[in-house]
């Protein structure tokens, strides 16, 4: 029985095995040498995105195994660095990996995860509770035809999304969609990391929901993701004393088979930085949470300002590394991380091994599982 509730868990042990995937051994010119590195070697056509499931989560690891080294603290050599970045480009770029990756809202897979937060935008009226302040507030229930339940259609100003991690998806028609993405695969969709996204400078500008959809899994930085949740307060417009909302969505797995993360540890971690949750439910593979700022305090905080290291909440090695952590101070940049953070965490997840029963498995085994659930194949 595999310790995933994952159909493809299969698949993943074939990798285990070291077994090439067919994409990366595709040698797609005899000549093309591995340049002046032979570590750099990486025979694929940087057009060919993998087919196959397993070679699409081959080629979905071996980039987020890059991409954790670019975020490591012991980075610090410019050549080292253009090596690994030369790599992920052997690989296809950050475009193969989005092409590779299994999306929550990618509508040809029936967006997972965009019919699920429209769901509760509507059950919730989000965006309709400030509306026509001093009116008749408007009932919108929904009636039920032929077993399925049908929307009045009702005035409403469109309320405003800030989609982190869009890549190129989607639009309703009553909801005004601002979409940034590192590296955007539509016109539409605006080349912005998060942290660098301008606040708007007026609350009408600000935003009812920031979405980070299978966003802050992809986030090398454990402490980044932390930050995400901090940051994600700024973009929102606050409605009465309470503000607006944000969505995330994870592999199920980030928080059902993590050493690190289960979901009371991230509801605690979500209370700590300002959410109140009003929304959760997992699927089979994703879990989706819609949370709602909490009232702000006297100087307009909304947290409590706690630090969350990493700490063990279930032992084991067949685990999953994934965590978050809250730490106080500005987003790091890949490669500036502080030696003393890494020192830590190499610690505890030692500390973490040893007090595992089962601890049989050789380390690269648990790097892998990190880089997995890293990685978004879900
Ligand atoms: C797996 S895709 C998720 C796509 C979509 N949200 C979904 O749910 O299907 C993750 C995307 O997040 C983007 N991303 C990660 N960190 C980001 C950041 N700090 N700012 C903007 N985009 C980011 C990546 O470029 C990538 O395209």
């Amino acid at each position: 029985m595999p310790h995933t509730n994952n159909a493809y868990a299969s698949d993943r042990k074939a990798n285990r095995a070291r077994r090439k995937p067919a994409f990366l051994t595709k040698r797609v010119n005899a000549k093309k040498p591995s340049a002046a590195d032979p570590s750099l070697a990486v025979d694929i056509d940087p057009a060919t995105v993998p087919k196959g499931r397993a070679d699409k989560t081959a080629l979905i690891r071996a980039y987020h195994a890059i991409e954790k080294q670019l975020a490591s603290p012991g980075l610090t050599d410019p050549e080292e660095r253009k090596k690994l970045v030369k790599k992920q480009e052997e690989l296809g770029g950050l475009a193969a990996y989005q092409a590779a990756s299994v999306h929550g809202g990618d509508k040809s897979r029936g967006g997972e995860s965009s019919k699920w937060l429209i769901k509760q935008i509507k059950e919730l009226k989000i965006g309709l509770e400030d509306k026509g302040k001093g009116k008749e507030k408007v009932k919108v229930e929904p009636t039920i035809v032929d077993g399925k339940k049908v929307w009045p259609k009702i005035e409403r100003r469109e309320l405003r999304l800030l989609d982190v991690g869009a890549i190129a998806d989607a639009d309703w028609p009553w909801i005004s969609t601002v979409s940034i993405d590192l590296n955007p695969q539509a016109p539409h969709v605006l080349p912005y990391n998060f942290f660098d996204y301008p606040v708007p400078k007026t609350d009408d500008d600000k935003f009812d929901v920031v979405a980070l959809s299978l966003v802050m899994n992809f986030e090398g930085s454990l402490v980044n993701r932390g930050h995400m949740l901090l940051h994600a307060h700024s973009y929102l417009r606050p409605s009465a004393s309470l503000g607006g909302y944000l969505y995330i969505v994870l592999p199920l797995q980030c928080l059902t088979n993590s050493r690190y993360l289960s979901h009371d540890h991230f509801r605690s971690i979500l209370a700590s930085t300002g959410w109140d949750v009003i929304k959760q439910h997992d699927s089979a593979k994703l879990t989706y949470w819609l949370v709602r700022q909490k009232e702000a305090d006297a100087d307009g905080k909304r947290g409590d300002g706690k630090v969350w290291k990493r700490e063990e909440v279930r032992a084991g090695v067949h685990r999953n590394n994934f965590t978050v952590r809250v730490e106080p101070g500005e987003p790091v940049e890949r490669g500036t991380r502080k030696e003393q953070e890494e020192k830590e965490e190499n610690k505890q997840a030692e500390e973490a091994k040893g007090n595992a029963v089962e601890a049989t498995l050789p380390a690269a085994e648990d790097e892998d599982e990190e880089e997995e659930w890293g990685g978004i194949d879900v």
